[in-house]
C-alpha cells in the first residue's frame, strides 16, 4: 500500500492538527488520484498534490469545508487539467473495498490489461497545435482492480425520464447484464413512470429474464415523464428501499435531476452512487461525441426525406417539406440532410433565417425550382420561432411539466407562407410531412445498440468502483467519467461557424441568410471537444 505524506505549503503553514484534519478528510482520495500524486498540502482552501513523476506542484482545487465542493479538479504539467468526478471517499471516511470479481470471470481474465490504470484520463480536445497547453480531461471509463460494493448488498435501480428515445430499453437491459453477469448483482428495481415512480409508483424486479429480448422494442419499458422530480421525496424513497446505486437514463433536464439527487444523497452522508446515462436524440448535452439513438433517429429520418423526394419530383414544381425534431439544436435536421443528398435546403433553431427580399427563403425556392422543378426542405422544429412569433403576433411562454417551452408548429406555419408567397406566381406543389415522434419511438439500430450496451457497461463500472455524481459519456471516441456541473451548464448546439455546417451549406447550395456582419466568433455555448462539429 502506498503511503501518503503531508507537506507544508509556502503560502500557508498547515498547523499539526489541521493537517490530521485533513489527512482525515482527504486520506483516502489520494490513492485513487494515481501512482503520480504521493503528498499534498493546503494553500487557502486548495488541496495541493505533489507530482511525483514530474516533480511539481499540482493542485486539486476542492473547498476543504466538508468537500461539499461541485468541483474537483487537477491540474499537471505543461497545462494538464482532469475535470475529476466524485468517489465514496470523498466524503465517507475509509469505506470497505473488495477484490473485483471481473478477475474471476472467464470472459475478462483472459484480456490483458482490462483493468484501467489510475492514472488513465481522455482529453477534450485532440486538434491542438504544437504549444497548445494539455487542457482539460475526465477520468477514463471502466472496471477498477477494486470495488467499493460487496455484490450481494447491491441494490440498484434504473429509471426513464423525458422523452423517448432509440436505445432506452437497450440501456435497460445491459445495466441489468452488467451488474449481474459482470459483477453477481442480484436485486436490481425498475422505477416506473420517470423521477415521479421513485414516490409515487411500486417498483418492478428486473432480471436477466425480463430484460432478455427488451431491445427489440421501441419506447421503455419503464415508462417515462416529464416533470415531477421532488428531489427530498425521491432521497427518502431512495433511502426507504435501502437502493444503493442508481442508474438515471435521460436528457439534459434528467442530468439535472441527477445532479441535485446526487447532491442530497452527499448532504445525507449516504453511501449511493448516482450515474447518468445520456439520452439524447437532439445531441444537445455538451462535452460528448454523441449518445445511443442519434443514429437510428438520423437514420429514420431518411425515409421521410425519401418520401418528400419521391413526391416532389413527381408534381409540377414539387415542394417536399420535412419537420424534423430539434428543439434547441438542429443536429438531426443536418445530419439527416448531409446523409440524404436529396435536400436543397435545411433550416434548424441555430440557424437564423428569412422569408421576403434578396437573399431570402423565397427568393430560394424561386431559384430552385426554376433551375431543377422541384426541391426538398427539412426545417428543424426549433427553427424559425422568432420569425412565427412575430407573425403571429404571440410570444410562446407554454411550458411542458418539465419547463421546457412548447414550440409552435413551423412546418405548418412555413407551408402556408411559401403556398400564400407563391399563390399568384406560380403553380406549385407543396406536400408537408411531418414524421414527428416516428424517429424516435423505433428500436435502436445496430449501431446504437453497441453504443448502448458500451455506455451501460462503463456506467456499471463507474459505480462499482465507488464514482458518483457522474454522466458516462464518449468523448472523442473513449468513454469517460463526467462530473454533472460539466453536463448541466450549458446546452449543445450547432455552431454554424464551423466545418460542418460550411459543408453542409456547401451540399445543398442553399444560402446562408446570413450578412457578413452578423456572422460573430462562435460563442462557446457548443461546439467543443466532437459534439459532432467537427
Ligand atoms: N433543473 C432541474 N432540476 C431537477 N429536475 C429537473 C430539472 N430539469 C428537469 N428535471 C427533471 O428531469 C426530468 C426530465 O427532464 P426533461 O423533460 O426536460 O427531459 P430531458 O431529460 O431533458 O430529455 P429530453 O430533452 O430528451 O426530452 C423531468 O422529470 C424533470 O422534472
Ligand atoms: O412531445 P414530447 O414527448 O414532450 O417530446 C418532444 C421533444 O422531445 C425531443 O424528442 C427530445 O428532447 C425533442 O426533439 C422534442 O422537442
Ligand atoms: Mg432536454
Amino acid at each position: 500500500m502506498d503511503s501518503y505524506r503531508f507537506i507544508k505549503s509556502s503560502s500557508k503553514q498547515s498547523t499539526s492538527s489541521e493537517t490530521d484534519h485533513h489527512h482525515h478528510q482527504f486520506g483516502s482520495l489520494i490513492p485513487r488520484l494515481g501512482r503520480k500524486y504521493r503528498s499534498l498540502s493546503f494553500d487557502s482552501g486548495l488541496l495541493l498534490i505533489v507530482n511525483q513523476r514530474f516533480e511539481s506542484p499540482t493542485r486539486l482545487v476542492m473547498a476543504t469545508s466538508a468537500l461539499n465542493s461541485d468541483k474537483k479538479i487537477v491540474t499537471g504539467p505543461a497545462g494538464y487539467v482532469l475535470e475529476d468526478v466524485p468517489h465514496f471517499s470523498d466524503y465517507i471516511p475509509n469505506p470497505p473495498t473488495y477484490p473485483n470479481p471481473l478477475q474471476d470471470n472467464a470472459a475478462y481474465s483472459v484480456v490483458k490489461q482490462y483493468f484501467v490504470d489510475e492514472d488513465d484520463t481522455v482529453p477534450q480536445k485532440i486538434v491542438v497545435h504544437p504549444d497548445s497547453p494539455r487542457g482539460t480531461h475526465f477520468r477514463r471509463a471502466g472496471p477498477r482492480q477494486r470495488v467499493y460494493f460487496d455484490s450481494d448488498d447491491v441494490v440498484a435501480c434504473i429509471v426513464t425520464c423525458g422523452g423517448l428515445c432509440p436505445g432506452l430499453n437497450t440501456v435497460i437491459r445491459e445495466i441489468v447484464c452488467g451488474l449481474s453477469y459482470m459483477y453477481g448483482v442480484k436485486k436490481i428495481l425498475g422505477i416506473e413512470g420517470g423521477y415521479r415512480g421513485f414516490y409515487a409508483r411500486n417498483t418492478i424486479d428486473l432480471d436477466l429474464k425480463t430484460v432478455n429480448d427488451i431491445h427489440k422494442r421501441g419506447g421503455t419499458i419503464l415508462g417515462t415523464s416529464r416533470g415531477g422530480h421532488d428531489t427530498t421525496k425521491i432521497v427518502d424513497s431512495i433511502q426507504d428501499r435501502g437502493i444503493n446505486q442508481v442508474y438515471i437514463i435521460g436528457g439534459d433536464g434528467s442530468q439535472k435531476g441527477a445532479a441535485v439527487i446526487f447532491e442530497e444523497i452527499r448532504r445525507r452522508g449516504l453511501k449511493v452512487a448516482v450515474a447518468g446515462i445520456p439520452k439524447t436524440i437532439d445531441n444537445d448535452i455538451p462535452i460528448i461525441d454523441r449518445s445511443f439513438g442519434f443514429d437510428t433517429a438520423v437514420e429514420e429520418a431518411q425515409r421521410a426525406i425519401n418520401a418528400a423526394h419521391v413526391e416532389a419530383t413527381s408534381f409540377e414544381n414539387g415542394i417536399g417539406l420535412v419537420k424534423l425534431m430539434g428543439r434547441y439544436s438542429g443536429f438531426i435536421a443536418m445530419y439527416a440532410t448531409l446523409a440524404s443528398r436529396d435536400v436543397d435546403c435545411c433550416l434548424i433553431p441555430e440557424s437564423p433565417f428569412f422569408l421576403e427580399g434578396k437573399g431570402g427563403l423565397f427568393e430560394f425556392i424561386g431559384k430552385r425550382l426554376k433551375e431543377n422543378g422541384h426541391m426538398v426542405i427539412v426545417i428543424a422544429e426549433g427553427a424559425g420561432q422568432d420569425l412565427l412569433a412575430e407573425s403571429n403576433e404571440q410570444s410562446t411562454t407554454l411550458k411542458d411539466a418539465s419547463g421546457n417551452k412548447l414550440l409552435q408548429d413551423v412546418g405548418l406555419w412555413i407551408s402556408q407562407r411559401i403556398k400564400d408567397h407563391f399563390a399568384k406566381k406560380m403553380t406549385l406543389n407543396l406536400k408537408y410531412i411531418d414524421p414527428t415522434y416516428m424517429i424516435r419511438a423505433v428500436p435502436s439500430n445496430a449501431s446504437d445498440n453497441v453504443c448502448c450496451t458500451l455506455l451501460a457497461q462503463s456506467a456499471v463500472h463507474g459505480v462499482m468502483a465507488g464514482y458518483n455524481g457522474f454522466t458516462v459519456g464518449l468523448v472523442n471516441g473513449r468513454h469517460t467519467y463526467i462530473p454533472f456541473y460539466r453536463i448541466t451548464e450549458k446546452q449543445n448546439k450547432v455552431v454554424i461557424t464551423d466545418r460542418m455546417w460550411a459543408r453542409l451549406l456547401s451540399s445543398t447550395n442553399q444560402p446562408s441568410f446570413m450578412k457578413h456582419d452578423d456572422i460573430h466568433e462562435p460563442n462557446h455555448s457548443g461546439g467543443e471537444a466532437g459534439a459532432m462539429n467537427w
